[in-house]
């Protein structure tokens, strides 16, 4: 079967910060001219958005490899680099975004509903924005956050009034072309529609849209022939309509168990609950017996008409070819669609979601696990993560600086209680992105209590601490560690030690 459009996986990188640059200033006969590094730009984000001038997922089904500009980086003079332009995504209106497990992001209704679907990485800042009293020229400056990138599904549901459905070659497509203005393709064999066509129809005083869903068969609901796909679009239209092939010569079929399989479908299709979806059944209903310009699909249908109004049905008898029965039907529509107007509230503001956070990001948790190679401490949160990625590991001062953030935050108190030691091993990051340390605290005041540091493992087996030394020395570890804490909420209440990178 050809290709769908109506969902697609897009990959996308957001912009990557651009690096903070040290530098110092240099003037003539000025010797010590101070830090005059700027900061890099934050990368692009890449944000969809509704425009109700698209109507198809075509676009991105041939590129769905997507990637904001990157932030410059920051340059001497004090001179900032320029961000990274945001990258908008034109989608349909009705679009629905997922991740790959089905999760719902954002149901973007609307013409203007944006959605940041990935952010651009934070730009490094140069030395000059590093600079403090305590550190008055520093000598590096921090790296570009590298943007996020991400896997979102795009999924297309029509958002229309009506919604032709019925079994393949039934003649929706042709309803649709004679009923309105669009030009589907029409032909004699099943699945000719694979993406709904849509079409406005006016009469009545009232505007709407009929969308001709493709062609469903029994089994549909179990995903069978082009199944859920197309179930999935008749969730958000208010009024169904029942096409019914009446010239079909196909054995076992007739009139009444068409409509009966569409139904037992519809009845098994289980609309997306996070989506407010109502159950398929709960839909306005109506029957179209089609083709009756063929003698025997006249006489077929006028027999059928009174057993499907008796279960509460209206039916009209319409031939899309040969234009009989439209014009009863366009304006029953119309009345079904004022009256499930009425009933529903459909109109929906644009807005703007805003992705919720993972957790307070402010926040860091320790994790200890055993692993094969011995104790792994991991160290999971946005801030620390991403200092990580600013640090330029070939520079020694950016490293202490490094050490001095987490410090900061209490990281190195954290991982003393979890019952890290010297040259245990710290992943900071995601799993799959983490950065290893062989972990060295860097409190000073504690650094002869810790003990470990300068001493020969091979020493070590001698003497094998008493439960009480122990004791005693996790006691130690945690005065010095809070010790330095003390020192350092100090420095902050002195405002030394304002991160200058908290935004
Ligand atoms: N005689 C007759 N043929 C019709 C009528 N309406 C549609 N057809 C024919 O039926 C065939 C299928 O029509 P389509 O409109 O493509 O059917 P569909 O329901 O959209 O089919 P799928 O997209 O495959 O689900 C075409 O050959 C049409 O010309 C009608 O009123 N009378
Ligand atoms: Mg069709």
């Amino acid at each position: 079967m050809a290709s769908f459009v109506d969902r697609v996986i897009l990959h996308l990188s957001a912009g990557n910060g651009g690096h903070g640059v040290a530098s110092v200033h240099r003037e003539k006969f000025k010797p010590l001219g101070g830090p005059d590094g700027g900061n890099g730009g934050r990368g692009g984000n890449i944000i969809f958005r509704v425009d109700p001038q698209i109507t198809t997922l075509l676009e991105y089904h041939h590129g769905p490899h997507r990637t904001a500009p990157n932030g410059r980086p920051g340059e001497g003079g004090e001179r900032n680099g320029a961000q990274g332009a945001d990258l908008v995504l034109a989608v349909p209106d009705g679009t629905v975004l997922c991740t790959r497990d089905g999760e719902v992001l954002a149901d973007m209704v609307g013409a203007g509903t944006e959605y940041v679907a990935a952010q651009g990485g934070r730009g490094g800042l140069g030395n000059k924005a590093l600079a403090s009293q305590r550190r008055k020229a520093p000598g590096f400056a921090l790296k570009g956050v590298p943007g996020e990138t991400r896997e979102v599904v795009l999924e297309l549901k029509v958002l229309a009034d009506v919604a032709l459905i019925g079994f393949p070659s039934a003649g929706k497509s042709s309803l649709v072309s004679v009923l309105s203005a669009a030009r589907p393709k029409i032909a004699d064999y099943p699945f000719t529609t694979l993406v709904p066509n849509l079409g406005v129809v006016t009469a009545g005083g009232e505007r709407f849209t009929v969308a001709d869903v493709p062609g469903l068969i029994p089994g549909a609901s179990e995903g069978k022939g082009l199944g859920l796909r197309f179930l999935r679009h008749v969730e958000r239209c208010h009024v169904l309509v029942h096409v019914i092939d009446c010239a079909t010569l196909e054995p076992g079929r007739d009139p009444l168990s068409d409509l009966d399989a569409i139904e037992h479908e519809l009845a098994e299709y289980v609309p997306d609950a996070s989506l407010g979806g109502m159950p398929l059944a709960e839909r306005v209903r109506m029957v179209v017996l089609n083709k009756a310009d063929v003698p025997e699909a006249r006489e077929l249908a006028e027999m059928v008409k009174p057993d499907l109004e008796a279960r509460g049905l209206e039916v009209h008898i319409i031939s899309a070819v040969a234009h009989t029965g439209l014009k009863e039907l366009t304006f029953a529509l119309a009345r079904a669609v004022a009256q499930a107007r009425a009933e529903h509230i459909v109109i929906e503001p644009a807005r703007t979601i805003v992705r919720p956070k993972a957790i307070d990001d402010s926040q860091f948790q320790i994790r200890r696990s055993e692993t094969d190679e011995g104790v792994v401490f991991q160290v999971i949160g946005e801030r620390p993560t991403r200092w990580v990625r600013q640090t330029d590991f070939a520079n020694d001062e950016a490293v202490g600086y490094l050490a001095e953030r987490l410090n900061r935050l209490g990281v190195e108190e954290e991982l003393l209680k979890a019952g890290a030691v010297t040259g245990s091993t710290v992943l900071i990051g995601p799993e799959d992105d983490a950065v290893v340390f062989d972990w060295q605290p860097t409190i000073s005041a504690g650094a002869e209590l810790l003990g470990q540091r300068g001493t020969d493992i091979r020493l070590e087996d001698r003497h094998r601490p008493t439960r009480g030394e122990k004791r005693e020395s996790f006691h130690g570890k945690m005065d010095a560690a809070a010790a330095a804490r003390a020192e350092l909420d100090k420095d902050r209440r002195a405002g030394v030690w304002t991160d200058p990178d908290d935004a």
